[in-house]
């Protein structure tokens, strides 16, 4: 058993080690948020991570001042918040290799994700089209909802400034994966570490189909598995209704969010095999007209490096993504 102090130690060895082979900045936008802080942090705690930039329109400098006084990685690691400026935006996306961005207003009980798109479509349009133009090679990263409509946006932005990439646009549906583990195990019994889930389609209510036939347990059947499926795909409402008008989810998503970007850093700086379910354009339903999907992908140095096909489902998963497709299909077309 480790104490806390060797536990720290060596991991302040690994982060010397990995920031001694890859220099890697790091940009939040909406750092000061109920996502954008832990988000942050659990940033500051990845040996992989470089140089961190903190962008909000209100208190990013205060939570990188915090924060930068966490003496991990602290040999190499710049951890700035900037003010909201364009210069200031401008100087947080620089150089940068990972843009998350969570900016943008949470559900309250009674609203949908589709409810937030008024809001948070232009925040994120605004900050899309900044870092077009001040990081058009960077992963882009998007969580502000609702995320199967933003995505396209980022999409349309960056197409109209010239530097699109595909391969580098991912919508993260990390936390649909993280509860699907979680919410199988409480109902088996089991780790969540050893329950791995793929979840396709895209991130709000019917969009988000769990495809439990593939898991560890392919004979869950019935209500248990009526009731596995709609808790999963309505997760983020089990959240908001907890919160009661404070928001949704932000620690787990923080959590889930830190592991896509560390998914990410882990390819880009060589390692192999890393696959991680993500919102991306996908050629999986692009014959129906749609052109984003999420399913796993393989991550490499150059973003996607290969899209998995949903593969072998069965009947009950056939209908869940049908009705999916219905669904996406119009959020994406309401994005841009
Ligand atoms: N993809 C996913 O799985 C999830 C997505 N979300 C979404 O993430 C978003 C953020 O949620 P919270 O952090 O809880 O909200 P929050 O309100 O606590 O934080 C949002 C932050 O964005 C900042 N902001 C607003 N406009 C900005 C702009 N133009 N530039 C920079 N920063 C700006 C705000 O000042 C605030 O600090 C919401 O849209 C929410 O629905 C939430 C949970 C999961
Ligand atoms: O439910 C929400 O509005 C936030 C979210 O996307 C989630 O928790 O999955």
């Amino acid at each position: 058993m480790f104490t806390a102090r060797q536990t720290f130690t060596s991991f302040q060895r690994r982060a010397f080690s990995a920031s001694s082979r890859q220099s890697s900045k790091v940009t939040v936008l909406g750092a000061s948020g109920g996502i954008g802080q832990p988000l942050s942090l659990l940033l500051k705690l990845n040996p992989r991570v470089t140089e961190l930039a903190l962008y909000d329109i209100r208190g990013a400098p205060g939570v990188a001042a915090d924060i930068s006084h966490i003496n991990t990685n602290s040999k190499d690691i710049k951890v700035t918040g900037y003010i909201p400026t364009t210069e200031g935006l401008r100087e947080a996306l620089s150089g940068t290799e990972v843009v998350l961005i969570p900016a943008g207003v949470p559900r309250k009980p009674g609203m949908t994700r589709d409810d937030l798109f008024n809001t948070n479509a232009s925040i994120v349009r605004d900050l899309a089209k900044a870092a077009a133009d001040s990081a058009p090679d960077a992963n882009i990263l998007v969580i502000s909802n609702p995320v199967n409509s933003t995505v396209p946006i980022v999409a349309e932005i960056f197409k109209s400034r010239g530097v699109y990439n595909p391969k580098r646009l991912f919508g993260v549906t990390s936390l649909d994966v993280v509860r699907a583990s979680r919410f199988i195990s409480e109902v088996k019994g089991t780790n969540p570490a050893n329950e791995n889930v793929t979840v396709v389609g895209g991130h709000s209510g019917v969009t988000i189909v769990p495809l439990i036939s593939q898991s560890n347990h392919p004979n869950i059947s019935g209500e248990t598995l009526d009731k596995l499926v709609n808790r999963i795909q309505f997760g983020g409402d089990e959240v908001v209704k907890a919160k009661d008008g404070a928001g949704s989810a932000t620690l787990s998503m923080a959590m889930a969010g830190a592991r896509f970007a560390e998914s990410l850093l882990k390819a880009s700086q060589g390692q192999k095999g890393v696959i991680e379910p993500t919102f991306v354009e996908s050629p999986l339903y692009k014959e129906k007209g749609i052109d984003f999907f999420a399913s796993r992908v393989e991550l490499g140095p150059k973003g996607v490096e290969k899209i998995y096909p949903i593969g072998k489902i069965n009947d009950y998963e056939q209908k869940l993504v049908d009705a999916c497709l219905i669904d996406l299909r119009k959020n994406i077309e309401k994005g841009p």
